[in-house]
């Protein structure tokens, strides 16, 4: 049978605590950039520090003897140290005693005017009273919002279109997906446009790549200006873009392309000062949700199909796709 080894350490016994131990730990609840209260049975505030005092802007010596909903009450009626955000102050307060449960402990966060954070934690003891204790985590707050922002930042940098400001093909897929799943399962219209520009090719070849993507600013510009705040513009490739209109019908759909055919038609693009009064038109394709599509895949076909129809057709057109 294998043998077991317990090591056994032998730790000096303590010594007796220090007579002025109570005025030493007195004294640190004072200096620790921590707060702590204790509150009796009556729910009064007998000790607590001036950190503790700040969550309700007032001087540790106004808060002992006070009894804490009286302090949340000056907090309140003030606009001091905590953030409360109600016209109902004592609806808030009995939601507050609510959330304090009967359980030996409870933690919560809670924000101060002036920008600081504590971790709460309230320790119901044994004896009636109740020992609050809040650790300053303003600086993880901190982080933890700007981490946020860099993520939203991050996200709109991959959803976006860094030429023209709109929809990238990545969001565009997204988006599309989304749309169709809500038009099918709510019975909703849908439509879409696919819009490609005209000899683009030659626009490069005239103004050079700078004045193309120049007048691909413009014209994502102008689109934008032409749409609702539902609708969704997206370039999809060099000189491709879609417009995602959901609860459109293909009537009201083909009224929009043409709309934007027509803005575009009589725009005067610009690359430079000199390079004015460029012309520039669209050919675009226009679909809508029908009974048997079950993908966006669907819709884009039709509406694609359509664009290389005004494109055979003479460019400078709009074309419903084909059965609609
Ligand atoms: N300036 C610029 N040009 C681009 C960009 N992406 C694609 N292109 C150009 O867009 C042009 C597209 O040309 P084509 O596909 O031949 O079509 P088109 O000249 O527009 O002719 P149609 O579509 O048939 O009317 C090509 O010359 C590409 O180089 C971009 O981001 N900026």
């Amino acid at each position: 049978m294998a043998k077991t080894y317990c090591h056994i350490v032998e730790y000096p016994m303590p010594k007796s605590p220090p007579a002025n131990l109570e005025s030493i730990l007195l004294e640190a609840i004072d200096v620790t950039p921590n707060c702590l209260g204790v509150i009796n049975s009556d729910k009064e505030v007998i000790y607590c520090n001036q950190h503790y005092a700040s969550i309700f802007g007032v001087t540790r010596e106004q808060a002992i003897g006070r009894k804490a909903s009286d302090l949340l009450r000056h907090a309140w009626e003030t606009k001091q140290g905590v953030v409360i955000n109600t016209n109902d102050f004592e609806q808030w307060l009995s939601n507050v005693h609510s959330l304090h449960t009967e359980k030996a402990l409870n933690q919560y966060e809670t924000d101060l005017l002036d920008g600081r954070w504590f971790k709460m934690t309230r320790i119901n003891l044994d004896s009636g009273n109740i020992i609050i204790m809040g650790v300053d985590i303003t600086l993880l707050k901190q982080a933890q919002k700007s981490l946020e922002d860099a993520h939203q930042h991050i996200e709109s940098l991959v959803n976006t279109d860094q030429l023209t400001g709109v929809h990238n093909r990545r969001s565009y897929n997204q988006l599309a997906k989304q749309e169709c799943a809500r038009a099918i399962r709510f019975n909703q219209q849908l439509s879409l446009l696919v819009i490609d520009i005209d000899y683009f090719k030659v626009i490069n070849d005239n103004f050079g790549h700078e004045g193309g993507d120049s007048i691909l600013k413009q014209f994502a510009q102008i689109c934008s200006d032409l749409l609702r705040q539902s609708d969704s513009l997206s370039r999809i490739g060099g000189e491709e873009f879609t417009i995602i209109l959901p609860m459109t019908d293909s009537e009201g759909a083909m009224i929009i392309a043409e709309r934007v055919r027509e803005h575009i038609a009589k725009y005067s693009f610009h690359t430079t000062k000199t390079n004015n009064n460029i012309n520039v038109t669209v050919s675009i394709g226009v679909s809508s949700l029908t009974a048997g599509d079950k993908v966006i895949q669907d819709l884009f076909s039709r509406a694609d199909m359509a664009m290389y129809g005004a494109k055979r057709g003479g460019r400078n057109q709009v074309q419903l796709a084909q059965d609609e």
